[in-house]
């Protein structure tokens, strides 16, 4: 890769000061930052680099308007690293995890000053696998192959998320009861932050241009108004009633305790309330869902989910 890097950069890779191609923002332009890299994304490694200078100037700003605590960011998958300048611009410290090695070289060659001045740690790795970092907050514009288990690695850990989803992804997550889009991602998702769409994001924005529309989901992390005995049956029971979404409730139980481990699922359907069990489960509510989990955990003989 270095063997295809411009003129623009020779001469630059000191590492003492930062570099900055648009002096009336102090921001580095993300053509530029392709341009030294030498490389064109590449879709079969969820490589689509957002190009469109107002999207990025706007990721951070999602956060900050939300008065989110910007003192250690996380970014996974910064790629050229046109996020990471805005994110570094606008917090105290970023750890970039990168898990393309040319990426992450570059991205420690570009970013030399802000590495030595201890405001960014790049971690060459898979965002799934390595240990993360304490952070504040993460703004990332995710790959989208592994979006979900990034979504469901971050959720937990309960800090406030600007992410950048594929767009039916990103309306899924923060759908509410009784729309389309609702369905057990919304419902996981929920059980950890609300979710709100910020903006949407056009392919062009990106290079190459992701074959799908993207959007922006910012997550505000808090307590779920209902409690669960046991959230990892939940999760199970939501997986398996979700499998048969246009099913009432009744017949979702009783037909997916296979995958939700359930020993006795007619003992839960007896059990539980007839407007519940004659609903879809696209119309049940979080805390409807999670009183009829905590049921079915007492009177349903839960076993080994799938
Ligand atoms: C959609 S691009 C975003 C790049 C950059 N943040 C931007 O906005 O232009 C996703 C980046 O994640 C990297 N990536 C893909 N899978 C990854 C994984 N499992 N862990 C960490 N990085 C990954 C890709 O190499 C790519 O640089």
């Amino acid at each position: 890769m270095n063997g295809e890097r411009t003129r623009e950069s020779e001469g630059e890779s000191n590492g003492a000061t930062p570099r900055r191609d648009a002096p009336e923002t102090g921001a580095r332009d993300p053509d530029a930052l392709l341009r030294r890299a030498g490389v064109r994304g590449d879709p079969n490694r969820d490589q689509h680099f957002l190009v469109d200078d107002r999207v990025l100037d706007r990721l951070p700003e999602y956060a900050a308007e939300a008065n989110v605590d910007l003192s250690h960011v996380l970014e996974i998958g910064a790629g050229t690293g046109a996020l990471t300048d805005r994110l570094l611009a606008a917090g105290e410290r970023v750890t970039a995890i990168e898990r393309d090695p040319d990426l992450a070289a570059f991205l420690r060659d570009e970013f030399a000053a802000e590495i030595d001045d201890g405001r960014l740690t790049v971690v060459e790795g898979d965002a799934l696998e390595v240990e993360l970092p304490e952070f504040t907050a993460s703004v990332s514009n995710l790959p989208y192959g592994p979006s979900s288990e990034l979504a469901f690695r971050l959720l937990p850990e309960k800090r406030p998320l600007v992410l950048m989803f594929q767009r039916e992804f990103a309306e899924r997550m923060a759908a509410e009861p009784g729309t389309d889009d609702y369905g057990r991602l919304s419902v996981t998702a929920g059980h950890y932050a609300d979710a709100e769409v910020v903006e949407p994001v056009p392919k062009e924005a990106f290079s190459p241009p992701p074959a799908v529309q993207s959007a922006v989901v910012r997550t505000t992390p808090r307590d779920p108004d209902y409690e669960v005995d046991d959230e990892d049956f939940f999760m199970a029971f939501l997986k398996a009633v979700f499998t048969q979404r246009r099913k009432t409730m009744r017949n979702a139980v009783r037909n997916t305790a296979h995958i939700s481990g359930l020993g006795d699922p007619d003992a839960v359907v007896e059990a539980a309330d007839e407007d519940l069990m004659s609903a879809r489960a696209g119309n049940v509510t979080p805390a409807e869902f999670a009183d009829l989990a905590t049921l079915a955990y007492e009177v349903g003989e839960p076993g080994d989910p799938q």
